[in-house]
């Protein structure tokens, strides 16, 4: 459901590891232009999709008879497409979050969503995350993901429906380090953008990514995560992947963050979702709500939504009050 950059790459990565799919697209006009061309011009270009990806725009279509419903609409519209989607849901088909995102208002994370408006247990979610950036998952470069479920036999399933010859699933039971990880790695790469586009080298990359994810894995715990997964694919891969990486649409935003452009130009000029941007609030707020002290994602948000400077972040971080590594 869904079918952006990430949405069409997953949709490739499943068909070549032999399931059928059927990609819902909002657009009628883009989902014939896809089936017919097997191309998604709008969002990945590079990808011939192969005839085991049929594309339609009904999403009872969609749905009917699915083993396994795999969403990838932005975070922040996934309540409003479930609830309009939700009489269509196939009983027992696990549903699969590749949505990388913290609920505005609710604060609530991409498979709570799901619970709670599909109505489905939590045994039934899961999320897969990694460091998937979606064009070079759709050039089939090597790459790797986790499968978190909190039901063996559940993820085991997603897991074979998606393992392709370039893409390796590994199997976790923690989906709440899978997604706090995801969501918040996108707000790291934001400050990450910003700083190579100040001109900082290496070390303040390298300080950037490290704290995020010191402060990423503050919150996870706090939350109930395993400390492990943040040592993982879904934690410090996506994070080197996502903060490194020009083609990260966060790290894109942070750049043209440090050229002065608002967050409303940025917005503007793409069809792209920098999850990270709204985001930031809604992590900072989960922090708060239960005492974990993220300056990184504090700093981001004073960017983004109070008018600070990249140099005023900066300055705030070095100035903190020295502290053990382990805190
Ligand atoms: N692109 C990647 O490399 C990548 C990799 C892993 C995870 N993700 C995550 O996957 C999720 C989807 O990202 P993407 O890259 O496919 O985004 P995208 O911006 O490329 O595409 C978003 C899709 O959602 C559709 N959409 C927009 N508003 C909608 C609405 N109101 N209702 C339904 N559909 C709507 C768009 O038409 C588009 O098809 C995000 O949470 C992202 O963080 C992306
Ligand atoms: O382009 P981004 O910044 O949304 O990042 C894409 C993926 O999440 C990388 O794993």
């Amino acid at each position: 459901m869904g079918s952006g950059s990430w949405g069409t790459a997953f949709a490739a990565v499943m068909a070549d590891a032999g399931t059928d799919v059927t990609m819902w697209s909002r657009r009628p006009e883009l989902a014939e232009a896809i089936e017919t061309t097997r191309v998604n011009d709008d969002y990945l270009p590079s990808l011939r999709l192969t005839d085991r990806v049929h594309v339609t725009s009904d999403v009872a279509e969609a749905m009917d008879g699915s083993d396994i419903l795999v969403l990838a609409v932005p975070s922040q519209t996934l309540r409003e497409n479930l609830e309009g989607w939700r009489e269509h849901i196939p009983d027992g088909a696990p549903l699969v979050s590749l949505m990388k995102g913290i609920e505005l208002g609710t604060l609530k994370r991409m498979t709570e969503v799901m619970e709670e408006v599909a109505e489905v247990p939590a045994d039934r979610v899961v999320v897969v995350s990694g460091p998937n950036l979606a064009k070079e998952v759709a050039d089939k470069q090597p790459a790797a993901a986790v499968v978190a479920a909190s039901r063996h036999g559940v993820r085991s399933k997603v897991a074979e429906a998606c393992a392709a010859p370039y893409f390796r699933p590994y199997t976790n039971a923690d989906v709440v380090g899978t997604e706090i990880a995801g969501a918040v790695k996108n707000v790291i790469a934001l400050s990450v953008g910003m700083a190579h586009g100040l001109g900082m080298g290496e070390n303040s990359t390298a300080t950037l990514l490290t704290r995020g994810l010191a402060e990423t894995a503050r919150l996870g715990v706090a939350l109930g995560a395993d400390p492990q997964t943040f040592l993982g694919l879904a934690g410090v891969g996506d994070m080197m992947a996502t903060c490194s990486s020009r083609l990260s649409r966060n790290h894109q935003f942070g750049l043209a963050l440090s050229e002065g452009k608002t967050v409303e130009e940025i917005t503007a000029a793409t069809n792209q979702t920098a999850e990270g941007v709204k985001s930031c609030r809604s992590i900072l707020e989960l922090a708060r709500s239960v005492h974990v002290d993220m300056p990184i994602v504090e700093g981001v948000h004073a960017i983004l939504h109070e008018g600070w400077t990249p140099d005023e972040m900066v300055r705030a971080l070095m100035s903190r009050s020295r502290k053990s590594e382990r805190v």
